[in-house]
């Protein structure tokens, strides 16, 4: 259960940056404002019944998309007529939508669509403030047109740059807007609330504790057992809760194990579904201490990252690179650092499928957010059998990490035990921004810098992201114009066009027509490794020609966009892509970042400071 509206959330265990702990002092200090003595709330009425149980049905349908793309804030829409004291609640949904990945229509605008003029005068609920960003305001707009009179959103959004923007365009545009624990505050909407902030967990904790979202999962036996001692273990749980954990794969974007489980289980560590997100899978091993073959070293079915102390068996990580395996060096390797380097990748959620020694240490750093058991009724015995947490160095029971919000679910003969050890961040008080700091704490004076780094679309500077939701119209090979969902879409699909191959063609369309940034992205590169031959012969050499064409139509097409770029003036833009070191910066500035340079160069063309002649690199 998150703390009680208002309440500020404990100070996390995890050692937070500082000015999140400032933000939760902050918190401590001003008068909770939402938890209001129980006496002076007003009794709830039929309409608070009704607008908590469609909110609670927004926060499901928001959840609609786990699993089939990349993890992003899931937004829900529900659209409902205001109801008459005999209606049902549900009875009276005329419209709903969720947002299914980064760079499609929002959630907004589709239950707009689908409640058409049953819209008018009807009451949307959000799970989420609105996402809109980036100078474009559809979901806000598309309520406006769709005649909605009145908003119900259950959590204002959580980041900084977002929050209050859309609650405030609405009500600029004369729509009521009640937001949960402000202007709606009596206790049906706390399973609303909680339901809201589960659906959005990863990207709270990710806002308040700048690392992602982490969850521990193992399965064991009823003695404790997380594998026979022979080190055997497949399986303990079944086959429906290894279903589960398939999804749980799918919602998150890496899986982290340590060198015993690989060299124990070789597991493949994959989602196992045809379509959908598929999670990059991360090894943590100080000594490399590696077999040479391993089913995670095949990257054609995903991504994968060896974290290792620095300077560990060079030899062996040259190996792993020719397979395309990336191996990255810590000064230190331990679950912190790791955490922060994937926060640093973008990454909302991470699923650690670890043993016992590898878990304890992350529990111990204070990076595991939530635990999800599943336990076998099967004994297996064994002295020596691994257990799921080692040492965390506790003698007393008393000592133990009590699971918050804990829950059980039977799966056919396992049951499922899961519970957070830390609450979900309730971020509704502000976080100070930057520049907020310094008269909140003058000791913390905000990093002087003049690099913009961004990733994930929902960034400040996402906007700059191939991903981000800016459908480019462009001629294409023969004359004619298609208007591309993104410049993800036009770039993977150029790699194909003009190759005289029906198979090619074939790839073509099917990027032309992939619902999301994300899936072209996959079909490109998934299509690129496998069938070199259809790749066109100059893609190494056009590419970066293509790639300018598509961002320079998506500026010129989006005026908003272009004063966000002109607006970074002065500053280094770069792409913190976590996959390649081309169009990426990388975390050590090892990367070429193309992309920023591109967008540099873009920056300076518009300001009439660079030569439109000169090409990237030759300026650098
Ligand atoms: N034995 C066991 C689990 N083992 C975990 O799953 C990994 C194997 O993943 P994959 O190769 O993709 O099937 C293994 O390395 C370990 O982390 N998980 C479970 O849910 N239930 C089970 O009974």
């Amino acid at each position: 259960m998150p703390p009680p509206l208002g309440a500020a959330a404990p100070a996390p265990a995890v050692t937070a940056p500082s000015f999140v702990h400032l933000a939760l002092s902050t918190r401590l200090r001003v008068p909770a404002p939402r938890a209001a003595a129980a006496a002076s709330v007003p009794a709830p009425h039929s309409s608070d019944a009704h607008d908590a149980l469609l909110l609670h049905r927004a926060a499901d349908v928001a959840d609609r998309s786990a699993g089939l793309t990349s993890p992003h804030p899931n937004f829900g829409c529900v659209i409902a007529r205001p109801q008459r004291e005999t209606d049902s609640a549900d009875s009276l949904v005329v419209g709903e939508g969720f947002l299914y990945a980064q760079g499609t229509p929002c959630a907004e605008l589709l239950a707009a669509q689908e409640a058409g003029e049953h819209a008018r005068g009807a009451t949307a609920y959000l799970n989420l403030e609105p996402g809109d960003c980036y100078g474009d305001s559809t979901a806000v707009r598309s309520l406006v047109q769709a005649g909605i009179t009145r908003v119900v959103v259950g959590l204002r959004h959580p980041l900084k740059h977002l929050r209050g923007k859309a609650i405030q365009a609405l009500r600029s545009e004369g729509i009521q807007v009640d937001v949960v624990g402000e202007d709606l505050q009596n206790i049906l909407f706390e399973e609303a609330l909680k339901s809201c902030l589960t659906v959005n967990a990863p990207m709270l904790y990710r806002a308040a504790f700048h690392v992602p979202f982490s969850v521990l999962k193992y399965a064991m036996t009823a003695d404790g057992k997380i594998a026979a001692s022979s080190g055997h273990a497949s399986w303990i749980s079944g086959k429906a809760s290894r279903g589960r954990v398939f999804e749980l794969r799918g919602r998150s974007d890496a899986v982290i194990v340590g060198g015993n489980t690989v060299r124990f289980d070789d597991p493949r560590l994959t989602a196992r579904h045809i379509e959908g997100h598929v999670p990059v899978r991360i090894v943590m091993s100080q000594s490399l201490n590696l077999p040479e073959e391993a089913n995670l070293w095949n990257v054609n079915d995903a991504y994968t990252i060896v974290a290792t102390q620095r300077g560990a068996r060079r030899d062996f990580q040259k190996k792993l690179a020719r397979k395309g395996v990336e191996v990255v060096e810590f000064d230190m390797l331990n679950p912190r650092d790791v955490m922060s380097y994937c926060y640093d990748r973008g990454y909302l959620s991470v699923l650690w499928e670890c043993g016992g020694t590898l878990a304890a240490s992350a529990i111990s750093a204070s990076v595991i957010h939530k635990v999800i058991v599943f336990m076998a009724p099967k004994i297996i015995g064994g002295l020596n059998a691994p257990t799921p947490v080692g040492e965390l160095g506790m003698s007393q029971m008393t000592q133990a990490i009590n699971l918050i919000d804990h829950s059980y679910e039977q799966i056919d003969r396992d049951m499922l035990l899961s519970g957070y050890i830390q609450p979900i961040p309730d971020l509704s008080p502000v976080i100070p921004s930057m520049d907020e700091i310094p008269s909140v704490d003058p000791e913390i004076s905000p990093y002087e810098t003049n690099i913009i780094s961004f990733y994930k679309t929902w960034d400040t500077f996402g906007a700059f992201s191939n991903f981000s939701p800016h459908p480019i119209h462009m001629p294409d090979e023969n004359g004619d114009s298609f208007m591309w969902p993104s410049v993800e879409h036009y770039y993977q699909a150029h790699k194909f066009v003009g190759v005289d191959n029906p198979q090619a063609r074939t790839i073509v369309q099917e990027i032309k027509l992939a619902k999301s940034p994300e899936e072209a992205a996959r079909i490109g590169r998934t299509r690129q490794k496998r069938f070199p031959e259809l790749v066109r012969t100059d893609w190494e050499t056009t590419k970066i020609d293509v790639m300018y064409r598509a961002i320079k139509q998506k500026f010129s097409t989006y005026p908003g966009l272009t004063n966000m770029l002109l607006s970074t003036a002065g500053s280094v833009l770069v792409e913190a892509s976590p996959h390649d070191l081309f169009w990426g910066g990388g975390r050590e500035g090892e990367g070429l970042n193309y992309l920023g340079r591109l967008l540099m160069q873009l920056r300076s063309e518009i300001m009439g400071t660079f030569p439109a002649s000169v090409k990237v690199g030759e300026a650098a």
